[in-house]
């Protein structure tokens, strides 16, 4: 560099060309943390700018935090990682402060500098430039030493980096308003899904016209958008659970979960780790800590199915939470708190448990602020065909083909008294389906279960069979084959009796005590025929 005026004019030439790389690294990638490296090492390697340093301000703390340094020292790395400035602190503090850039010729006499990065060279001038946002507020702070010539061109070196800061102000707030647009994007969402919900949540979920359900309709609205608990009150298969999710994904609590759990389904113990949850160790084989449904569904709703089934015990320690909010895990003593709305279900009568005395009278009030009735499909066989129409598009689709039904074929339907309700209505559509070949449902193919033939009414069938103990089977005559097969034999009775019991199973969900009621039998007689007619539970 022979004079003054050719050296400007070889710097602003090099300073052209890397701001023209700066400019292309930040245009390529929205990704900030490799694009604020790339920009360093472009300085270090281009600019003659060592030990750069870009410092971003954490909005949450007020202050700064390192977020790139170019330095092959491991020392500097590992004190990025835990290096902020307060304003007015360092020389990075500082720039924050006065809002204006500083420019140093060499470090060594400095009061300022703190050297807690072990970063700059005390023989090298520094430079520091803030970086502004479209207000003016600071938002970062881009910092280097240059190593050539430095002290002749400290102010045009200090300009070449103020223009490199406002590239990467571009880029923050480019990045600031993706996010921006990323949030609204998601909080649309969220707001129309709530709104379909809404509106259409029920038409989309549920059918039924009749004025008992439009009446149901209309009290599942109102209710969804308060926190009360509701109660709801029917037989099985009437759409309990499903008006429960109705009433949480149209309630304020919609993005949160939704947690069910069927009561009948496990004995107390379980019952209690599977609400309460449990501590590590509290009991053989509770190898981790787990959290109960409660606490899943904190600031959400919890659906508890078949809460008549409750033991006396139980039920005291349901009421605690239900009043106080608060609970302990199992094997622990400290008290969670929760935000959970309840929305309970049975099928129980449970005025009469009460004066039985084995429904807690204080839990009953609790439960039952709000009670929702279902109606029995029997008593709204005026929604059938609608029902039809929906349950076979919901078919349809599991199969992926259309389906469709005979107009004998609905009418037949209507003649049934649907003792399984819609529950039992969907497994009769399906396996309907299956025999429909051509994907049109005739009346011929629908298998009923003889118990429901019966007038629909499982009882009909332990009238003959309640013992406790199961009598061996009546001892017939042998018979012809034909005669056999139209009057049937002990062994058809047994057979039917199986099946009946497989579908009273089927239409409980599984849930023995469940089926055991629909079957009028108690849960040891079940238990006992499940046994020796060799049934295989397929589930709880
Ligand atoms: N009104 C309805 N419209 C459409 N489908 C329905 C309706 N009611 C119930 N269903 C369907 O019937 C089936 C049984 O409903 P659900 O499981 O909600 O009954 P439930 O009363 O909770 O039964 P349980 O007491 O045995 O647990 C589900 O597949 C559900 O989608």
């Amino acid at each position: 560099m022979s004079n003054s005026a050719a050296t400007r004019t070889e710097l602003f030439e090099r300073q052209l060309c890397v701001l023209d790389k700066i400019c292309w690294t930040l245009t390529r990638s929205l990704d900030l943390n490799p694009s604020l490296d790339e920009v360093l090492k472009i300085l270090h390697n281009e600019a003659e700018m060592k030990n750069g340093l870009i410092a971003l301000k954490d909005y949450e703390m007020e202050n700064l935090y390192i977020s790139a340094v170019h330095s092959d020292s491991d020392v500097v790395q590992r004190a990025k990682e835990a290096a902020r400035y307060q304003q007015g602190e360092g020389l990075v503090g500082s720039i924050l402060k006065s809002q204006s850039s500083l420019v140093l010729p060499n470090l060594a006499n400095e009061q300022r500098f703190l050297d807690r990065l072990e970063l700059f060279e005390l023989s090298l001038p520094f430079i520091g430039v803030p970086v502004k946002d479209q207000r003016g507020d600071v938002v970062g702070v881009l910092a280097a030493q240059p190593t050539s010539d430095p002290e002749r061109f400290l102010a045009e070196e200090c300009r070449f980096l103020n223009m490199i800061a406002n590239l990467l102000a571009q880029l923050l707030r480019l990045l600031g308003e993706v996010e921006h647009q990323q949030q609204q994007l998601t909080d649309e969402r969220d707001e129309l899904r709530r709104r379909v919900r809404g509106k259409f949540g029920f038409e989309n979920l549920m059918v039924g016209h009749t004025p008992t359900m439009v009446q149901m309709f209309e009290q599942i609205r109102r209710v969804s958008k308060w926190d009360t608990t509701v109660l709801l009150r029917g037989e099985s298969g009437t759409g309990k659970e499903l008006v429960a999710s109705a009433i949480h994904y149209n309630s304020p609590r919609a993005h949160n979960s939704f947690i069910r759990l069927n009561c009948a389904a496990l004995p107390e113990n379980l019952l209690e780790s599977e609400l309460f949850g449990h501590e590590k160790g509290a009991f053989t084989g509770a190898t981790r800590t787990r959290q109960g449904r409660f606490e899943q569904a904190d600031k959400g709703t919890l659906f508890l199915d078949e809460i008549g089934e409750i033991s006396p015990m139980f039920q005291a320690k349901l009421l605690r939470v239900l009043q106080e909010g608060e609970f302990e895990r199992v094997g622990g003593n400290k008290t969670i708190s929760v935000q959970v709305r309840i929305v309970a279900a049975t099928n129980r009568n449970l005025e009469q448990e009460v004066r039985d005395g084995s429904f807690r009278e204080d839990l009953y009030y609790r439960l039952n602020i709000m009670p929702i009735n279902l109606p029995p499909l029997r008593e709204r066989i005026e929604d059938i065909p609608e029902l039809v129409n929906f349950l076979l598009t919901k078919i349809g689709k599991a199969q992926g083909r259309p389906l469709d039904i005979s107009k004998n074929a609905v009418r037949k339907l209507m003649t049934h008294s649907w003792p399984g309700n819609v529950r039992e209505l969907e497994n009769t559509l399906e396996r309907a389906s299956i025999m429909a070949e051509e994907g049109v449902i005739e009346e011929n193919d629908f298998s009923f279960n003889s118990a429901e033939l019966m007038g629909g009414n499982f009882a009909s069938l332990t009238s003959q069979s309640a013992p406790q103990i199961a009598p061996p089977p009546p001892q017939h005559p042998p018979q012809e084959r034909g005669t056999s097969e139209l009057s049937g034999s002990a062994e058809d009775a047994d057979m039917d009796e199986r099946r009946q019991v497989i579908a009273a199973l089927e239409q409980a969900g599984w849930v023995q005590a469940k089926a055991a009621r629909l079957l009028n039998m108690t849960p040891r007689q079940i238990a006992y025929r499940i046994q020796t007619m060799n049934i295989e539970v397929r589930k709880l």
